[in-house]
């Protein structure tokens, strides 16, 4: 698949994403509380990245406020640090404060003392544009994730984080094409299925 077929089906994924109505989305995002809640992936995480969701993403944060109730470490993605291409992850904490980055996306106010290296964390759970049964992903273009993760496509036996792409049932595909910087995911979670991928 050329570039061209590439960013237009991130268009269609992103605009069936976006069309989902409040309880679809309040729906999935019940539902991917449903699944994840008790899974072993989740249950064993302590340190686990989450996002704000954004664009239509399928959300979260039902999961998220769960975790935090049982104490684990909850982080997002930050942009606004150093270098400029690269995602860092900040823990959240009491009487968070906020900014937004330079796409609208709301982020924790960057504090160096609060982020995490992302090969310390335990689970990653990173929203999707497009996905197929074989665990191929299309994210936003951007390659936040990918290059922030590239260094796990250097090790043999890995014991760093889980990755868990997340994504509603209507942006599965029948098939991706992969591009030799993507960063292989452990498995999927929509809102109808569980991938598991190895
Ligand atoms: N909720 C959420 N947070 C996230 C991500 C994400 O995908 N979802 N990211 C995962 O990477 C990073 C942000 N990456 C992004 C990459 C591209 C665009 C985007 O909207 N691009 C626009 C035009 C950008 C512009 O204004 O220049 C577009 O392509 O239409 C947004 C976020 C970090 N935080
Ligand atoms: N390890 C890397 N080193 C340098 N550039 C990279 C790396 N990984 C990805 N990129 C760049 O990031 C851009 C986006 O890649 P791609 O279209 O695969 O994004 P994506 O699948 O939407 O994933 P993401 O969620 O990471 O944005 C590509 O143009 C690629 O050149």
């Amino acid at each position: 698949m050329n570039g061209e077929s590439r960013s237009t089906l991130r268009r269609q994924l992103r605009a069936a994403r976006r069309s989902l109505s409040p309880q679809q989305q309040h729906q999935a995002s019940q539902q991917l509380w449903r699944q994840l809640a008790q899974h072993p992936l989740f249950r064993r995480s302590r340190h686990i990245a989450f996002y704000l969701a954004n664009d239509g993403e399928i959300d979260p944060s039902v999961l998220m406020a769960h975790a935090r109730r049982l104490g684990k470490h909850c982080y997002l993605p930050v942009i606004t640090g150093w270098p400029a291409d690269r995602m860092h992850f900040q823990r959240l904490v009491p009487g968070q404060r906020w900014v937004s980055n330079r796409f609208g996306i709301r982020e924790p106010l960057i504090d160096p003392g609060l982020q995490a290296r992302p090969w310390r964390l335990d689970l990653i759970l990173m929203p999707l544009v497009g996905f197929d049964e074989n665990g191929n992903r299309l994210g936003m273009g951007g390659g936040f994730y990918d290059r922030t993760f590239a260094f796990r496509r250097r090790r043999q036996h890995w014991t760093g984080p889980r990755l868990l792409g997340l994504a509603h049932h209507c942006q599965k595909v029948a098939q991706l094409p992969t591009a030799s910087w993507d960063i292989p995911l452990d498995g999927i979670v929509s809102d109808q299925q569980i991938i598991l991928l190895r």
